[in-house]
This record gives structure tokens, C-alpha cells and sequence, in this order.
């Protein structure tokens, strides 16, 4: 018997809870043992009680576990996980000292083959559930050989704890700072970067932001590695222009991280929790961090996207390539281009490519990115798909194929009815959720057939499903 303990999530998000037969009988703190059946969406384990719905963060499936319930919703309960009756042969010791605090990570426990198993039943579950396919071909999930060390970026706040400097995240629902300096997923040079700011502040007393009284200098360290490249950005992310001691601190910095290329400051005077101001200059070095994807050349300011685990990304773009088949003739809507990687990745096979993002920001980098890439066939304009796409269609734009990238939410409903009108030969769906991917193609299903999908794993130890689908016209 193992006993584990894992924070419980607040609930799923957006889960595909069936519906509970009978009302709720279940009692917060009631006690009970269940198997596993399924894996939720945010990998929970998903067991019944009394034939109730129970979401139960770190149990695996076929596993039996004895859990305490913690809430109780309408269709569903979620429940602690209290002890690991009967273990899957799966489970593993989480590689991680934080792992049951931090909350960054919720697969750990689960073997990597068998994370990719789970994701790509995820996948499954949404197609039968959604779009009613239950034998849509759902390929083995594109892993990593190494699945650790792969986030290009790390952005942690810096704060001041029960009297020493620490870089990591509040635990939520508590004054708890977890220390994720070490963090596994991230590249060790993003780790190194964060603990010599944070040793070198330490050192020198740096002011550093206080979330309650909006006080202080210093409130978050962004550090950035380019794969390709071995370019390097720090980004010190103050409360006000003025930093104690910044010049020592950006003279240190430089002598002790040598890898470093460009040494950044943005200014956020605001009290929120998004990440960056309005403000950034160059404190040291260069303005931007170069980075490659294959032949696509990308300058990335401190604000700049990028996909995460470059790795990856590699493989879902050429994933997308395989599915879209081009030939040089056709022409292709990138539709939520972003930076634009995918319509940049795609061009030289193309005949001319269309991308529109919502986020100006976006598009300018696409265009530079462009520029620099010596792309000459690709036209990027700020927007909304379903706004400037459908606009594009009414107009009289006939798309060949179009690659979509929604956020989570999936495809706008004007989005679905203006592609089932204008009827290109091939959609490319790359999805970050499996029950939005479900239902458009449900919707999609109209006229469209799922050849082919493949889920790809874009964060290993998470939950989180990336997949590449190919749907060709009927
Ligand atoms: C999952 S990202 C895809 C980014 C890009 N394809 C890539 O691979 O890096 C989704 C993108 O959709 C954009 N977005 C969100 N809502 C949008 C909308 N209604 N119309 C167009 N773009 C939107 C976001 O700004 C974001 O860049």
C-alpha cells in the first residue's frame, strides 16, 4: 500500500463529467474506496461512488484508492486522494521534491508511456463523445526520448520569505511560497539564470516587490534560452524604473551566466498579475534573443511569444505540413497565426499564405519574423478569424486549406458555418483541447471526414493535450 497525498485540484475545468443517473448523495469529508475507470481532463483520475461522478487528482486509472470527498457539485464530486489501495504498475516516484505543493505539474506520478496513453485517451473520449466517432483514428501520442528540461522559458516571481529571497510560486490558497528554482521541466540554464539573480540580490540587498502593500522594486525574473541558437535573455520585471543596485546586479549577472546575451528591463507599475508592463529597455547586451525553427529565423523581444518546448514544436509543425500536403499551389489561411510560426513554416510550399491573430503585437512580430526569414508569400493582418476570415470568404478568397490554432475556447460558431460554406478541400486543426476539438469537428462532420489525428506531447508531467488533425472534404 502506498499512501500519497496530492494538493486537490479546485475542480475540473471544463470537464466532460457524464451525467450523474441520480441526484447527489455524497458528503463532504465522506470516506470511500473506488477504482479508477478513466483519466479526466486536467488528469485526474475519474472513480464512481454510490454510481456518482468522482474527479480525484493523482490516482491513476485501474488503480483502487481510498479517498476523502472535498466537494460536491451538482453532477460531480471531487475527492483527496487518501491512499493508494491497489497501485497501477505505472505509477512512479514523482522526480520532483515540490511535486505535491507546486501544482505546475499533475502527471508525474504516472510513468511517460503511460502519460502518452492517457493523453491520447483523452483524445479518443472526445471524438466518441463529441463529434460521435468513437473509431476516429486516433494515433500514439508524439512523445519526447527525454520528456524533462524542455520549457525554453521560465517566469518566476521574486519575493522576500520569512526573511530570505526566494524564487517560486504562492501555493494556492496560501501564504506558502514553493521554491521552483530547480524546477525539472524547465532547461537548466533558465534554473541557473533565476538562482544566480536571486543569490545576487540576496547578496545585495535588492528591493523586492511586495504583493500586499505594492511596494518594493523587483517582482519577477523571466529567463529565456534559445534551443537552437544558445542565445540567452533575462528580463528583470520591476514595479518602478528605478532598481537598487542595477548596475552590479547586471554587471554580476553577465560575469556569472557568461551564456547570457541580452539583459532586459520591463516596468510594471500596475497590481495585477499579468506579467509585464508597458515598458521595456535594454539594460545590457542585445535588444532581442535570436532563435531558430528550422529555417524560420525569429527576434524575440522580452514580450514576444514563443512555443514553449521548441522540441515539440518541430514535430507538431511538420505534423501539420504532412496533413495540409502541399504543393506549391495552394492557398493556405493560417487562421490564429500568433507569431505566425505555423503560415511561416508552411510557406515555401505554398502558393500564397493568409494569417490573422488578434493581438497586434502578434502579427507584427509575423511580419518581421517574415522579413527576416526572407518570406515573401505570406500577408498577416491583425483580428478576429471569425471576423477578417469570414470577411476574406465573402470577398471571395477560396482557401485550399486552412490551418486553424484556436485558444481553448476552440472556433468561433461563425468560424464553423463560414468554413462549412466556403468548403475548403482540407482543414488542419491544431488543438490545445481535446472537448473544443471534439465538437468542432463534431459540427465539422457535416461535410468533413477526420482522416487522421495525432495528439503531441507539448508539456510532459502536465495534463495538457496538444493535437494535429486532419479533416478532408467529403
Ligand atoms: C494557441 S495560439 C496559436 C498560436 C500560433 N499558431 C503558434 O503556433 O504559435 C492561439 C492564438 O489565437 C489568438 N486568438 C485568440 N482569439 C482569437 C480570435 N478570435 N481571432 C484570431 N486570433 C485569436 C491568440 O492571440 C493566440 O495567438
Amino acid at each position: 500500500m502506498t499512501t500519497y497525498k496530492k494538493k486537490p485540484a479546485g475542480g475540473p475545468r471544463k470537464q466532460q463529467a457524464a451525467a450523474a443517473p441520480t441526484a447527489i448523495k455524497l458528503q463532504v469529508g465522506q470516506i470511500a474506496e473506488t477504482e479508477i475507470k478513466r483519466t479526466g481532463i486536467n488528469g485526474e483520475g475519474i472513480g464512481y461512488i454510490d454510481r456518482q461522478v468522482v474527479f480525484i487528482p493523482g490516482a491513476l486509472p485501474e488503480e483502487k484508492v481510498r479517498v476523502k470527498v472535498t466537494k460536491v457539485e451538482a453532477k460531480h464530486a471531487v475527492a483527496e486522494l487518501q491512499m493508494v489501495v491497489k497501485a497501477s504498475p505505472k505509477r512512479v516516484e514523482p522526480r520532483c521534491p515540490v511535486y505535491a505543493e507546486c501544482g505546475g505539474c499533475s502527471l508525474q506520478h504516472a510513468s511517460y508511456d503511460l502519460q502518452l496513453d492517457m493523453k491520447r485517451e483523452l483524445v479518443r473520449e472526445s471524438f466518441a463523445r463529441y463529434a460521435k466517432l468513437p473509431k476516429a483514428p486516433v494515433e500514439r501520442t508524439v512523445g519526447m526520448s527525454d520528456p524533462w528540461s524542455y520549457r525554453n522559458k521560465a517566469q518566476l516571481p521574486i519575493v522576500q520569505h520569512k526573511g530570505d529571497v526566494v524564487v517560486g510560486l504562492f501555493q494556492a490558497g496560501s501564504h506558502n511560497i514553493v521554491d521552483v528554482s530547480g524546477c525539472h521541466v524547465q532547461h537548466p540554464l533558465t534554473n541557473r539564470i533565476v538562482q544566480e539573480v536571486r543569490d545576487i540580490a540576496r547578496d545585495l540587498g535588492v528591493k523586492l516587490y511586495d504583493e500586499k502593500t505594492h511596494k518594493g522594486e523587483l517582482r519577477t525574473v523571466v529567463a529565456r534560452v534559445g534551443f537552437e541558437t544558445g542565445e540567452c535573455q533575462l528580463t528583470l520585471v520591476t514595479r518602478t524604473k528605478e532598481l537598487s543596485h542595477r548596475q552590479e546586479l547586471v554587471k554580476r549577472m553577465a560575469e556569472q551566466v557568461p551564456e547570457l546575451t541580452s539583459i532586459m528591463q520591463n516596468v510594471n507599475p500596475a497590481r495585477t498579475s499579468l506579467i509585464f508592463g508597458d515598458e521595456t529597455f535594454p539594460l545590457w547586451g542585445a535588444d532581442v534573443m535570436e532563435e531558430r525553427l528550422g529555417d524560420v529565423q525569429f527576434s524575440l523581444s522580452p514580450r514576444a511569444f514563443f512555443q514553449l518546448n521548441p522540441e515539440q514544436t518541430t514535430k507538431l509543425y511538420n505534423l501539420v505540413a504532412d496533413a495540409a500536403a502541399l504543393t506549391g499551389k495552394e492557398v493556405l489561411v493560417d487562421a490564429y497565426c500568433g507569431v505566425g510560426t505555423i503560415g511561416l513554416w508552411l510557406a515555401p510550399k505554398a502558393r500564397e499564405v493568409h494569417g490573422m491573430d488578434i493581438v497586434p503585437e502578434a502579427i507584427a512580430d509575423a511580419k518581421r519574423n517574415a522579413e527576416k526569414s526572407g518570406i515573401t508569400n505570406t500577408r498577416f493582418v491583425v483580428g478576429a478569424a471569425e471576423q477578417i476570415l469570414v470577411d476574406w470568404m465573402k470577398k471571395g478568397l477560396r482557401p485550399d486549406v486552412v490551418v486553424v490554432d484556436p485558444p481553448r475556447t476552440g472556433l468561433h460558431p461563425e468560424l464553423l458555418q463560414a468554413l462549412l460554406k466556403t468548403a475548403p478541400k482540407k482543414i488542419v486543426y491544431v488543438s490545445c483541447n481535446p472537448s473544443t476539438l471534439g465538437k468542432d469537428c463534431g459540427v465539422l462532420g457535416e461535410k468533413y471526414e477526420v482522416k487522421k489525428v495525432t495528439p503531441v506531447d507539448m508539456f510532459p508531467q502536465t495534463a495538457h493535450v496538444e493535437s494535429v488533425t486532419e479533416l478532408r472534404l467529403k
